[in-house]
């Protein structure tokens, strides 16, 4: 785990030190657009247009936040469209590698040894934290953007010409609904299981903790009328809900101390989540490997013996009750 400074790379652990223990979340840097016409998106200068066999993804199967863009890119039928090379599980002193096992891919692109030197390839004296997921342009050899969650609104609309146009995780008329539930669950849930776990401080973890169940109990409630977040229609915000709902009894609740209640105490959240993981070619996704080997491997502050626990037993394919609402 580490960091660029000046485009040289560092090994450091996150530093709390400032922040009274508390694990503040730095914002990603590249924050490009694809378009169909390849116009700037406001604000932004430099404009890219959507072109098939144009864009690469790097990501890793255990990150949730990389996960979001490997759904939008099966669901949206763009695997052609968008390639992919994955980073191995294990995130060490370099940071995310390519090594290649366990069914991590290498840089398809450049045959990269090291995640960051995709970053300094794009800007080398780039400063900061070297993430997944990036979108990479071939063309002109940079990164697009670092970011998930734009990353996911780019491959919900910006690749219809050969992608499935029929489907629309975003539609206008839900927009101020999904931002509004997409707030709450990033704040608590998605970063606020990252916060209870990179908590060094009691305070700062319990607070972490404390906000993140009593948003699960209000989901919990939510979900008790309707199918999904956003009434009865599949939207975004349930994905960006999901990658930290699949991940949550595995991981989070051992490793991340989020053990107050498990999701599978939830009757709501975990027939809603074997709901998502049903979708036709969700399941696909969702590396459970990859996911228990990176997080329980890779925080050595945490967990120092990088001992993988063997359970839960959680089988998200068993049948789910959410057929109810229609
Ligand atoms: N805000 C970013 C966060 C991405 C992120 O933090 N990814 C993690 C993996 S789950 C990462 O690569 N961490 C490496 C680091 O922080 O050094 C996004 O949503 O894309």
């Amino acid at each position: 785990m580490g960091l660029l400074v000046d485009g040289v790379w560092h090994d450091e652990w996150y530093d709390t030190s400032s922040t009274g223990g508390r694990f503040v979340r730095s914002q990603s840097q590249f924050r490009d657009f694809v378009t169909p016409g390849g116009e700037p998106a406001e604000g932004r200068t430099r404009g890219f247009k959507a072109e098939p066999g144009r864009y690469h993804l790097y990501v890793s199967w255990a990150c949730p936040w990389a996960h979001r863009t490997l759904i939008f890119r099966k669901l949206k039928k763009l695997e052609d469209v968008v390639t992919v090379s994955v980073v191995h599980h294990y995130m060490g002193a370099n940071g995310w590698t390519f090594l290649q096992e366990d069914g991590a891919t290498g840089d398809h692109l450049y045959g990269s040894d090291y995640l960051y030197q995709i970053y300094t390839r794009a800007d080398p004296h780039y400063s900061g934290r070297v993430t997944v997921p990036v979108l990479w342009d071939r063309k002109t050899e940079t990164i697009v953007n670092n970011e998930s969650s734009e990353i996911i609104r780019m491959l919900n609309e910006a690749f219809d010409e050969w992608g499935d146009a029929s489907v629309d995780f975003y539609p206008k008329e839900l927009r101020a609904e999904i931002d509004a539930i997409n707030t709450v669950v990033y704040d608590n849930v998605n970063n606020g299981v990252y916060r209870a776990g990179f908590a060094t401080t009691q305070e700062a973890y319990e607070e972490a903790v404390t906000q993140l169940f009593a948003t699960l109990d209000e989901l919990e409630k939510r979900l008790s009328r309707q199918r999904y977040l956003v009434g009865n229609r599949l939207t975004e915000a349930d994905w960006r809900l999901f990658t930290t709902l699949v991940r949550f009894d595995p991981v989070y609740v051992g490793h991340f101390k989020c053990n107050i209640r498990r999701i599978a105490d939830y009757p709501n959240l975990s027939n809603y989540l074997r709901d998502l993981f049903q979708v036709p070619g969700v399941a696909g996704t969702v590396n459970m490997q990859h996911i228990k080997a990176h997080y329980y491997g890779s925080h050595k502050t945490i967990n120092p013996t990088g001992i993988i626990p063997l359970g839960p037993e959680a089988d998200y394919s068993k049948p789910h009750d959410r057929g109810r609402f229609g």
